[in-house]
């Protein structure tokens, strides 16, 4: 882990590769990162296997931590990125899931600035997709959007820059309603590819054929062709895009069985706009990273739920003209992403 300091007009960075940087100016803006709280109010569990713990009542702890620091940023944050999962599934068995919505939106609101909430799976395992777009989880409410109902919509922090969220479980049988077309097409797909009772179970793990899971999801065509139409608009006014989803999109920046099932339609729009720096995702709790051929940094950030009590799993993203510089905290390594 690098070393980090701010001062009046100096940035001093050691990426995880040794990398070093310093920057006579200020950035542009900055924003915060963070992935996978998950937070319920349980003692600790472990996943489906066994292997991870889960830290579900830290984890609100964790996300205090990230605030404060945040707050006490010279060039404070912008806005927030919540990459998922901000509250547990099992929230829902207790009949808590309203309650710990309100714990995890209460702590953003005491110190963080505007958040953008991407839409996990453990959003659907809480609320319906109707429920979600009347929560103050629909953060996209009013702006562009990539059809009814679709969490997908792009905005620009500051001149030059736009993000866009993608919503990666409007193609899924976790997100849809039974009996609507994309439950159908979902469901078809999966059943293609995952023969397994509980389609939760992967139906093995060549090729990257174990992202047909249920917990998984992908993207409709609706949404793909909206995201090709907002790329060219960015390519035109020559922005720089940072494009974010739950599900992590290319088959290195993570393991395997939480990839989006239709990663690859996305990857080849993304490799067409030269607008695109940056992919970020979560999902994948040990995180992963990979700088794809076009140049596309590809981050899938640690979850904060399998982060222990004394550590820390949030960012800080320090943005240039040329250049993004992750100060990661805990399990995230600081980076360079250049473009
Ligand atoms: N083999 C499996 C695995 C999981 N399940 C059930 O599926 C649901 C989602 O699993 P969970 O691990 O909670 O999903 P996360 O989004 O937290 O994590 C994704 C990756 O695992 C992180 O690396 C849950 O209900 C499991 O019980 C299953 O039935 N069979």
């Amino acid at each position: 882990m690098g070393q980090f300091h701010t001062s009046a007009h100096s940035v001093k960075h050691a990426t995880q590769d040794g990398v070093q940087l310093e920057d006579g100016a200020d950035p542009l803006f900055t924003f915060g990162v963070i992935a996978d709280i998950q937070y319920a109010d349980l003692d600790d569990g472990f996943n489906f296997h066994g292997t991870r713990k889960r830290y579900y009542r830290s984890s609100l702890r964790l996300l205090c931590n990230a605030n404060r620091r945040w707050a006490a940023e010279r060039v404070r944050p912008s806005f927030v990125l919540q990459l998922g999962d901000v509250i547990d599934g099992s929230n829902r068995r207790h009949g808590a899931s309203q309650r710990a919505l309100r714990a995890v939106m209460d702590e953003f609101g005491n110190y963080a600035p505007a958040v953008h909430h991407v839409w996990g799976n453990h959003e659907f395992y809480n609320f319906s997709r109707s429920e979600l777009l009347s929560s103050a989880l629909n953060s996209g409410a009013g702006g562009d959007r990539a059809g009814d109902g679709v969490h997908a919509y792009h905005f620009s922090p500051a001149p030059g820059f736009r993000f866009v969220v993608l919503d990666a479980y409007d193609l899924s049988v976790i997100g849809r309603e039974r009996r609507s077309d994309k439950y159908e097409l979902a469901f078809k797909l999966i059943k293609a590819h995952n023969p397994n009772r509980n389609l939760n179970e992967p139906p093995g793990y060549r090729h990257w054929i174990g992202r047909f899971v249920q917990f998984n999801g992908g993207f409709s065509q609706e949404q793909l062709d909206w995201l090709h139409g907002v790329l060219l608009g960015a390519d035109e006014k020559k922005e720089k895009v940072v494009v974010v989803s739950h599900i992590p999109v290319h088959p290195l920046s993570t393991d395997g069985i939480c990839l989006a099932w239709n990663y690859d339609k996305v990857l080849s729009i993304l490799n067409s706009h030269k607008s695109v720096v940056c992919f970020m995702a979560g999902h994948d709790h040990d995180g992963g990273y990979y700088l794809d051929t076009s140049g596309i940094h590809h981050l899938t950030l640690e979850g904060v739920i399998e982060t222990p009590p004394d550590s820390d799993a949030f960012g800080t993203v320090y943005v240039y003209e040329d250049k993004m510089v992750l100060k990661g905290n805990g399990r995230i390594s600081d980076r360079l992403l250049m473009y």
